[in-house]
């Protein structure tokens, strides 16, 4: 039955809530009830303003900031000064956050307080899932009884499901379950039984010369790793329940009966970026770690334009492709041949596609796995739920399917602990075979990586430098596992040697001539203050400190170009001093001899005058006690204090959003209750809440990502 309508209206930055919201629009729609689903930006398109029920499903991106394509909807609706805006309305809110940052789930609840100040009334308690958990756990529930909610609220009705599912019935599901016709062919590219020689069509693909991606010629090729899952819990009988619903296939992956070949040497067109692609080589690299620092850390330098406009504190995005021994061994898995994975053209095609899949009207599963799709960070429930629906074996698909369970909620937390990739996940149920719409249905949209720059452009016009980890690590399981963008820029940069311990100086590697494709992301929440004059503390422990080096050298070449303006009087280090406001760093290492990044030019900047004072908080000293920024914070309350309160200094920081920012943050606070008898804490919090808000305390955070 029709009921009156709804409209979901969404945000996102890198693709979950818009793939929830629009979930949710289907499974309205096949409940019987009408409603649109809108791009909050595109609101104006909507029905907005006769919507008599709104559901907000938002991210969050920066220090507790609505996604980008939330910006133009979130400026009218602070404009909005109609008490009665939305008076006749009825308002739910889903929220994606991150408990890793302190601006937790920060989009939703400003929304909510902006619509309730206008009139709304909240039909439903806003739903809040956090990242750092698991979306899900939230995420299935909150919509679960929003089904209870909605036809409360609407008109009319729609049926209810039960998601309870015995094992039994799971048997008899198997019964129905349709198998890809491609599980059962051989494969006429298997190296299995074969003494020599490559696979036919694949030898073409081994050397490719200046290529993004660097094709290893061993074969088989790569194997999955089978997780580690224990099933004691899948007793005979045991009813599975909170069971994701199978979500309705909406893609479609159609042959355009062509061939074509793969972009290898370019990203291929249906990625989307908010700013043009530019190609830049690699000018140099240096390892600014020892071998024996716990993260390899490296600083790397790209030839640009000089055309391209970037200020200190800005970032970009690099778009490195998935692995290719992933992708190669997946074709291998997936594709009827691996001629036709990198060849065959095909069409992706949908009522509501994805924002990432919506200009790919021709392209190779080659070239959807490596640029299209997420194939190595965590999976959701509703992906292996799908998987059960592929599966033909029926111990393999009851498992799947107690994973997704509630009654299986370890197992798939030890999933999670794994992050698998597609690969692993086909190699633990082997006999699942998935067609690729239904992989474009649930595997998330590929990311760019994103890096602050670390250099002045008034130093170097034409390079951009950025400091990053590479990212390696082994799961409580022992399975060692990598990042996709930074050991990738590793190899390409030729894997430079690391520093040597007694000396900073740089290495030399042979560069490979691939030229790496960045998109310039503008960052104007972390910026210099005009005025030249305002003290800067800088605070930044780690590869935190990269771009606070790009603030400190956009400041020493002012100062230079100021010196060379000359008419500076009879006391010129003084007249310059006059201009400029000092520069506190507070910089963190674990132990100086082995990952201090840029202790050399920090002395340099404090030798020439342009940085005031460097304070090195050590975390694993060879001697002495550990220390981190906050704590040296927390020493020098007094001097900070005197430049925050009374010469209006700028705070910045960057680096950990998890422990670093929020233990900035608390030793702030109690230096201002510390040193202002009339602030107690809460007072202390919401005058550094007003200082973010004016500007004047700028934060730059990230969540330890291991997809770096
Ligand atoms: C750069 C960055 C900044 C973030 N900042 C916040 C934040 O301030 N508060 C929060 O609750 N979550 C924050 N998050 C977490 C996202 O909201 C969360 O991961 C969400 O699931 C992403 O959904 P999306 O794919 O729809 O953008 C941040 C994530 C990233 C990558």
């Amino acid at each position: 039955m029709v009921a009156e309508s709804y409209l979901i209206l969404w945000a996102s930055q890198t693709g979950s809530a818009e793939w929830i919201a629009k979930n949710i629009h289907t499974e309205a729609t096949q409940r019987g009830y009408k409603g649109t689903c809108v791009l909050m930006n595109d609101y104006e398109q909507s029905t907005i303003d006769t919507a008599g029920v709104i559901i907000f499903v938002s991210s969050n991106t920066g220090d507790g900031d609505p996604p980008d394509n939330a910006l133009k909807f979130w400026r009218f609706l602070r404009r909005n000064k109609d008490k009665d805006y939305f008076a006749t309305r009825h308002i739910t809110l889903l929220g994606l956050g991150d408990t890793n940052y302190s601006n937790f789930n920060n989009t939703v609840k400003r929304i909510e307080k902006k619509c309730k100040e206008l009139g709304a009334t909240v039909f439903y308690d806003k739903g809040l899932a956090d990242d750092a958990e698991g979306l899900e756990n939230v995420v299935d529930p909150w919509i679960e009884q929003l089904w209870e909610a909605l036809p409360k609220v609407l008109a009319t009705q729609g049926p209810i499901e039960s998601s309870e599912t015995s094992v039994e019935q799971l048997n008899d599901m198997l019964k129905t379950t349709t198998i890809a016709p491609e599980a059962e062919k051989p494969d006429p590219y298997s190296m299995k039984g074969r003494k020599t020689g490559l696979p036919d069509g694949v030898e073409k693909y081994l050397d490719l010369p200046n290529s993004l991606i660097e094709k290893k010629a061993e074969e088989p090729g790569l194997e999955g790793t089978a997780l580690t899952l224990d099933y004691s819990g899948l007793v005979p009988g045991i009813k599975l329940t909170g069971l994701p619903k199978a979500s309705a296939p909406s893609i479609q992956w159609t042959s355009l009966a062509a061939t074509g070949s793969s972009s290898v040497d370019q990203v291929p067109g249906f990625v989307v970026t908010p700013t043009p692609i530019v190609y830049a080589p690699i000018s140099s690299v240096k390892c600014l770690t020892t071998e024996d620092a716990v993260k390899r850390t490296l600083l790397m330098e790209l030839q640009v334009d000089d055309e391209l406009n970037f200020e200190p504190g800005d970032a970009f995005g690099v778009i490195a492709p998935n692995d290719e021994d992933l992708v190669h061994a997946l074709i291998r898995r997936l594709a009827p041949s691996v001629t036709e994975g990198y060849e065959a053209l095909h069409e992706v095609k949908g009522e509501s596609l994805p924002t990432h899949l919506q200009k790919a009207t021709s392209v190779t599963m080659a070239d959807i796995l490596r640029y299209g799709v997420d194939l190595t960070s965590s999976p959701r429930k509703a992906l292996l739920r799908m998987l059960a629906d592929h599966t033909s074996d029926v111990d393999e698909k009851t498992r799947l399917m107690y994973i997704c369970s509630k009654q299986g909620l370890a197992q798939f937390n030890a999933v999670r602990d794994q992050t698998p990739t597609l690969l692993d996940l086909l190699t633990t149920f082997p006999t699942c075979h998935p067609p690729m719409s239904r992989l474009l249905d649930l595997l998330p949209p590929h990311q760019p990586r994103y890096y602050s720059m670390a250099n002045s452009p008034l130093k170097h016009r034409d390079r951009l430098q950025f400091a990053f980890n590479v990212v390696t690590y082994t799961t409580t399981t022992g399975i060692h596992r990598q990042g996709v963008a930074t050991p990738w820029l590793d190899r390409l940069s030729g894997t430079a040697p690391f520093r040597n311990s007694s000396s900073t100086t740089t290495t030399t590697s042979t560069i490979s001539d691939v030229k790496i494709p960045i998109f310039t992301r503008p960052n104007n929440a972390f910026v210099l203050p005009k005025d030249t004059h305002r003290p800067l503390i800088l605070i930044g422990p780690g590869t935190g400190v990269a771009p606070l080096r790009g603030f400190v050298q956009h400041r020493q070449e002012q100062r230079l170009i100021r010196q060379k303006i000359g008419g500076l009087g009879a006391h010129p280090k003084r007249d310059i001093a006059k201009e400029f406001g000092a520069i506190h760093v507070y910089d963190g290492c674990r132990d100086p001899t082995k990952d201090y990044l840029f202790g050399d030019e920090f002395a340099g900047f404090v030798k020439d005058g342009t940085v005031a004072s460097v304070r090195l908080a050590v975390s694993r000293p060879q001697q002495g006690t550990k220390a981190y920024v906050q704590d040296l914070i927390k020493q020098d309350g007094a001097l900070l204090y005197d430049l925050i309160v009374n010469q209006d200094a700028a705070i910045y920081i960057c680096g950990d959003a998890k422990g670093m920012a929020k233990g900035v943050n608390d030793a702030l606070a109690e230096m201002l209750c510390l040193h202002d008898p009339q602030l107690d804490a809460l007072a202390a919090n919401k005058r550094l809440m007003d200082w973010m808000a004016a500007g004047k305390y700028l934060r730059d955070l990230v969540s330890g990502n291991k997809a770096a």
